[in-house]
């Protein structure tokens, strides 16, 4: 068996069109959505994700502003520019990337957003709404990458209710919250999670019916790994330098072996990475639309 590819590139290419229709109409109205970015330090993989957030609001018309920190930036600092951006009208969503260098809070920092200009999902008070709603409509926004592997999974005309899911990895951006939109009624999924302290990772992949794969630990899922006629998500990146060229490049969780097992794979890169920023830019919208209905 060769997987077939759920393609993250062209889907998220999909939804940045729907996107950019919908920003029209609201420019129409006068009313301009604004992404703003915290970004601190120069690590090369945020560095390159924050690039591609602002090259996307470009596209699809989305104004962006931007507050750019050196690596030494103190927590004060960090916060200083979060309070910015709650008082900056132009600003209509935001995100501070992920990981903050090692001395800044991030708790802090995510706990300081303004709840209604959270453009990643990742304020208590609108993860608390997804614990709490668990068949009512969502109107707060979503974190992105749990709402851009759903997605990615439904539009490829995968329904996942009934299956059994297991994460691997407890981190804020995936694992901690995927479950709660996995096991949503409107969804109905079972979910495991799985992580550093689980005893046997290998037995409960081997049971799966869907893998999201977000260790970050490059080509942790090998094929013996995977029930064949799985669903796999490959999420982690890692950047691993070859031997030979001594030339960084970007790995995922998924040994591309899989592929011979799986029935559905996303690629990485191409798969996962362009779905969480298409749903980035779909929470900026979602919260414009709701601002001026
Ligand atoms: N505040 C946040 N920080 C982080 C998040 C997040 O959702 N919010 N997720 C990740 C990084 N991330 C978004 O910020 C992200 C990762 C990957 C991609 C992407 O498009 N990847 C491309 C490859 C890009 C490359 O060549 O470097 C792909 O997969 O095709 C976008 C966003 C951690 N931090």
């Amino acid at each position: 068996m060769t997987a077939q590819i759920l393609d993250g590139k062209a889907t998220a290419a999909a939804i940045k069109s729907e996107l950019a229709v919908r920003v029209a109409a609201l420019a129409a109205r006068g009313v301009v959505p604004g992404l703003g970015t915290v970004l601190v330090g120069q690590d090369p993989g945020s560095v390159s994700y924050v690039a591609g957030k602002h090259r996307d609001c470009a596209e699809v018309g989305i104004a962006s502003i931007r507050e750019d920190l050196p690596a030494d930036a103190t927590q004060a600092d960090v916060e200083a520019a979060i309070d910015r951006l709650n008082a900056d009208p132009a600003c209509t969503g935001y995100i501070v990337q992920l990981p903050l260098p090692k001395g800044v809070d991030t708790n802090a920092v995510l706990e300081r957003i303004d709840p209604a200009k959270d453009a990643d999902g990742l304020h208590p008070t609108n993860l608390g709404r997804l614990v709490l709603r668990v068949s009512e409509e969502i109107t707060s926004p979503l974190p992105c990458t749990p709402a851009g592997i759903i997605e990615l999974v439904q539009r490829h005309g995968i329904d996942l209710a009934g299956k059994d899911v297991v994460v691997l990895g407890r981190g804020t951006t995936v694992g901690r919250s995927i479950g709660l939109l996995l096991t949503r009624k409107d969804v109905n999924a079972t979910v495991t999670l799985t992580h550093t302290g689980t005893a046997d990772v290998a037995a409960h992949l081997r049971t799966a019916d869907v893998v999201v794969a977000a260790a970050g630990v490059a080509g942790f899922v090998r094929p013996e790994h995977v029930k064949p006629g799985a669903i796999v998500l490959d999420v982690g990146v890692s950047r691993v330098v070859d031997p030979e060229t001594g030339k960084a490049r970007l790995r995922g969780d998924v040994d591309p072996a899989v592929a011979e097992v799986a029935a559905w794979i996303s690629p990485n890169p191409g798969g996962v990475g362009p779905m969480t920023r298409a749903m980035l830019l779909a929470n900026v919208v979602d919260t414009a639309e709701r601002l001026h209905p």
